[in-house]
C-alpha cells in the first residue's frame, strides 16, 4: 500500500521522523514554506511511506498536494497536526479522527447573516473522509469529530459564538477541509487525525499543550504505521 503522510509543519511529526518512519537523510528539496522528504522503506518489502510538509493553513496545503498528486498516486493519504477544540469533553491531548471538516468561512456576509458558498450556488464547503481508521487498525477506540478549516485562530468570545449561531464543530485546524478537498479531487481515499493541543476560546497561549500532542499524535500515528497498514 503506498502511502502519503501529511503535515503542515515538521515540528507536528518530528517524532515520527525521529523514529525512522521515512528514512534518515531523505530530504529531497526544501524551501521556506514548504519541505518534501523523500522516504525509504518502513517495511522493507512494502512500498515507502512517503511526506509531505506543506506550510501552515489552506493555500499552502491545496497547493503543495495540488502539485505533489498531479505526478505521483496514493492508496491512502494521511493528514496528522495539532487542532482547537470547542468541545471541552475533548481533552487536551487526545488523538481524534476528523471526519467531516468545513471551509466555515467560504461564502458571503449579507448584514447579520451568513451565505455559504453553497448557498451561493458556487460550491461545495463540506467534506467528508472516504475512509476510516478502524480500516487499517483495530481496537483503537479514536473518536470520531467533526471541524472546521480556518484562516484566522479563533481567539475572541464574540467570533466563536458568531460561528456557533450557524454552525458547532467540534474541532477546529487551518489546513483540514483543504486536504480532505484536494484529496478527494484526486480519488485518494484519506484520513485525517489529530491531536488537541488547545480549547478554542479567548486567547490564552499559556494554556496551549503541544508538546502533548505532539507526543500522543506521534504515539499513535507510529502504531498505525508500524502494526496497523499494510
Ligand atoms: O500561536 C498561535 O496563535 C498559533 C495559532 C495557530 C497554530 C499555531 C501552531 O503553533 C501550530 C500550527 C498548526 O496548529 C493547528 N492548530 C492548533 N490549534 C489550533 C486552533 O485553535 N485553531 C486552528 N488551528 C490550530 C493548525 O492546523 C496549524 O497548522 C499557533
Amino acid at each position: 500500500m503506498k502511502i502519503l503522510v501529511v503535515a503542515a509543519t515538521r515540528e507536528e511529526i518530528e517524532p515520527l521522523i525521529e523514529s525512522g518512519a521515512f528514512g534518515a537523510g531523505s530530504e529531497e528539496w526544501k524551501t521556506e514554506q514548504q519541505e518534501y522528504l523523500q522516504s525509504s522503506a518502513l517495511h522493507s518489502s512494502l512500498p515507502a511511506p512517503q511526506v509531505l510538509i506543506t506550510g501552515v493553513g489552506m493555500t499552502a496545503t491545496a497547493f503543495a498536494l495540488g502539485r505533489h498528486l498531479a505526478t505521483n498516486q496514493y492508496d491512502l493519504a494521511i493528514n496528522l497536526g495539532i487542532a482547537g477544540s470547542f468541545d471541552r469533553n475533548i481533552a487536551l491531548g487526545t488523538v481524534v479522527e476528523v471526519v467531516e471538516d468545513t471551509f466555515t468561512e467560504l461564502g458571503a456576509e449579507d448584514h447579520s447573516r451568513f451565505i455559504t458558498l453553497d448557498q451561493l450556488g458556487f460550491g461545495r464547503t463540506v467534506y467528508k473522509t472516504n475512509a476510516r481508521v478502524a480500516d487499517y487498525i483495530q481496537n483503537q477506540n479514536i473518536w470520531q469529530v467533526t471541524a472546521a478549516t480556518v484562516n484566522t485562530v479563533h481567539g475572541e468570545e464574540a467570533s466563536i459564538a458568531k460561528l456557533h449561531q450557524r454552525t458547532a464543530p467540534q474541532l477546529e485546524s487551518m489546513e483540514g477541509a483543504a486536504f480532505f478537498y484536494a484529496c478527494e479531487q484526486a480519488g485518494i481515499p484519506s484520513l485525517q487525525i489529530r491531536a488537541v493541543s488547545n480549547y478554542v476560546e479567548k486567547r490564552n497561549r499559556d494554556a496551549w499543550k503541544i508538546g502533548l500532542a505532539v507526543k500522543n499524535l506521534n504515539t499513535f500515528a507510529i502504531e498505525l504505521l508500524n502494526n496497523g497498514i499494510i
